[in-house]
């Protein structure tokens, strides 16, 4: 699948600002951004539900709905409600039926982890149940790429772990799955590569390894004691400058000259120093460190 230039505006929001992204048969990729960043937005563009204002986007060599419409591409997103009063042996029953080579619906709802709950209404589920069923709707017409928005979104942590784990087998079946998301956690342990989305835009591509390396090897951090920060961000090694509290939060390629240098100035009450982490790294690529991230 492909996007190329691809611009989506709403209003005067470029939810998708000129977005060029391939993805490989067989790749597991996660779109990581925050709330509002344009995730969604990109997701409805690549299933064809909505049409690009400039730029293309292709599934399959094929324009979306055409892909869609030939069974190649499974979806889940965020809303829907479940039928009322039908099982959900029969509900993943009659989506089968809309697909030209579906799976078994046995098949299915044992991939989705909810084989023993054929026989239960889909109207009267738990959230987390809810979710394994739109998982299995998703998965019963053997699309060779499937779609998950935020799948996870209000799942327990158990019901997380139970969810990725039927992702993961259906990936290792050659699959290509897109899944978007707001934690880091869960893009670095369950896709082999994480496209990091800001304001419609990309701003990152690549493994949670490489991500972790763009944000600079480390990170160095050393009490203020009322000292200002200016002149920081000009110290050797240093990429960006973050306060928190009383403490400097130096993002550094070279922590051992950015040290010895902090030392010169005697700014040393507290230093530490780590390497950074995959929220560093978020937080050097989206736009501003002020924002709170959500955290599994
Ligand atoms: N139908 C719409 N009408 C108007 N604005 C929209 C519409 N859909 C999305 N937007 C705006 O486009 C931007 C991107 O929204 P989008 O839903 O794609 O983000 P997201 O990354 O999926 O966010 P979230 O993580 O909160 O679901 C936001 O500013 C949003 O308010």
């Amino acid at each position: 699948m492909s996007f190329t230039g691809a611009v989506k505006t709403f209003g005067s929001v470029r939810a998708v600002d000129g977005i060029d992204l391939e993805m490989a048969g067989g790749e597991t990729v996660a779109l990581l951004g925050r709330n509002g960043a344009g995730k969604s937005t990109a997701i409805s563009l690549l299933l064809g539900l909505n049409e690009p204002d400039e730029g293309v986007v292709r599934l399959f060599g094929a324009a979306p709905e055409e892909a869609a419409r030939a069974g190649r591409v499974g979806a889940m997103l965020q809303d829907g409600r479940p039928v009322p009063r039908v099982t959900v042996g029969e509900l993943v029953g009659f989506v089968a039926r809309t697909y030209p080579a579906p799976m078994p619906v046995a098949e299915a709802l044992e991939l989705a982890g909810i084989a023993e709950l054929a026989g239960r209404r889909v109207d009267r589920l738990s959230g987390g149940q809810t979710q394994r069923v739109r998982f299995a709707v998703a998965l019963i017409g053997n699309p060779a790429l499937i779609v998950l928005d935020e799948p996870t979104a209000a799942l327990d942590v158990e019901a997380r772990y139970a969810f990725w784990d039927s992702m993961r087998a259906y990936a290792r079946r050659g699959h290509t799955v897109l899944f978007s998301t707001h934690y880091l956690e869960e893009a670095d342990a369950n896709a082999d590569r994480i496209v990091v989305i800001d304001r419609g835009r990309i701003v990152a591509d690549g493994s949670g390894e490489q991500l972790r390396r763009s944000a600079g090897g480390n990170l160095v951090v050393f009490d203020l004691a009322g000292r200002s920060t200016e002149g920081l961000t000009l110290l050797p090694g240093v990429v960006s400058v973050e306060v928190r509290g009383d403490r400097a939060r130096l993002r550094t390629e070279d922590s051992d000259a950015t040290v010895i240098a902090l030392a010169g100035m005697g700014a040393v009450r507290g230093l530490e120093v780590a390497p950074a982490s995959l929220d560093d790294a978020f937080l050097a690529l989206t736009s501003g460190s002020s924002n709170v991230l959500e955290r599994v």
